[in-house]
């Protein structure tokens, strides 16, 4: 029949539209600042990680909601066909050690960045996704020029991860929460701006 071949043609066409639109809007694999519209995925991922461990998030989703709202450009996210599968989310602080304020607190424009939380989807850990993560991280905030330095807090069992991404301990935090207690780790992102000229930002 004469309409056979421009149906199959047509079809074909429209296949080949689909695989390409599908490439187009789920690239393999992203890496990109979070949004308020994020904060869900990342909830999901945050209470996974810690409610079922230690009953406590870093982060309520209101939280992520105000910091991903203040300051996006210092979050990360990594998605995978368009599923975030880990995350990283800091805010701005303006003092030598975090303190209890610094949980909440956003204080834009100063040389620290407070890395709030990194967490890795559960069906994705022990990969190399965390310390990957972290890396891409560490090197996209060296681009940001008013930037020196990035504190953490974490339990004492992640402090030989936090070593091994170049952070150093400046010793137990004067943060606590319910009855865990934390080490704070500070990383360098080396001289002014100037001095990273050539680092590839
Ligand atoms: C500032 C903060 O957010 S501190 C809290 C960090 N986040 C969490 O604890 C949430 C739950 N955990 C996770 O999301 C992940 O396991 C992360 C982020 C800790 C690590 O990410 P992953 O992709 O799993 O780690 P990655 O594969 O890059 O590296 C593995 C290393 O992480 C460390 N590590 C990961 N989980 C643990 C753990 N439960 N206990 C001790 N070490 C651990 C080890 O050094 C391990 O190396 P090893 O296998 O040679 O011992």
């Amino acid at each position: 029949p004469l309409s056979a071949k421009p149906l199959k043609v047509d079809a074909l066409k429209h296949r080949s539209y689909l695989r390409r639109q599908r490439r187009h809007t789920l690239p393999a694999s992203e890496f990109r600042n979070l949004t308020p519209q994020d904060a869900i995925s990342v909830f999901e991922i945050e209470r996974e990680a810690f409610v079922s461990v230690s009953g406590l998030c870093p982060l309520t989703l209101d939280e992520v909601l105000h910091f991903l709202s203040l300051c996006p450009e210092l979050s990360l996210g990594w998605f995978e066909e368009g599923q975030l599968v880990a995350f990283i989310i800091g805010s701005g602080w303006d003092k030598e050690r975090l303190s209890q304020d610094a949980l909440t607190t956003h204080v834009a424009g100063t040389p620290t960045v407070h890395i709030h939380v990194l967490s890795v989807h559960r069906h994705c850990r022990q990969q190399g996704k965390g310390s990957i993560l972290l890396w891409r991280y560490l090197q996209y905030l060296r681009c940001l020029p008013w930037l020196r330095r990035a504190l953490l807090i974490c339990e004492e069992f992640l402090v030989p991860f936090y070593h091994k991404a170049g952070f150093k301990e400046k010793g137990p935090s004067l943060i606590s929460v319910g009855h865990l207690r934390f080490t704070e780790m500070e990383y360098s992102l080396g001289g002014r701006a100037f001095e990273r000229r050539n680092s590839g930002c």
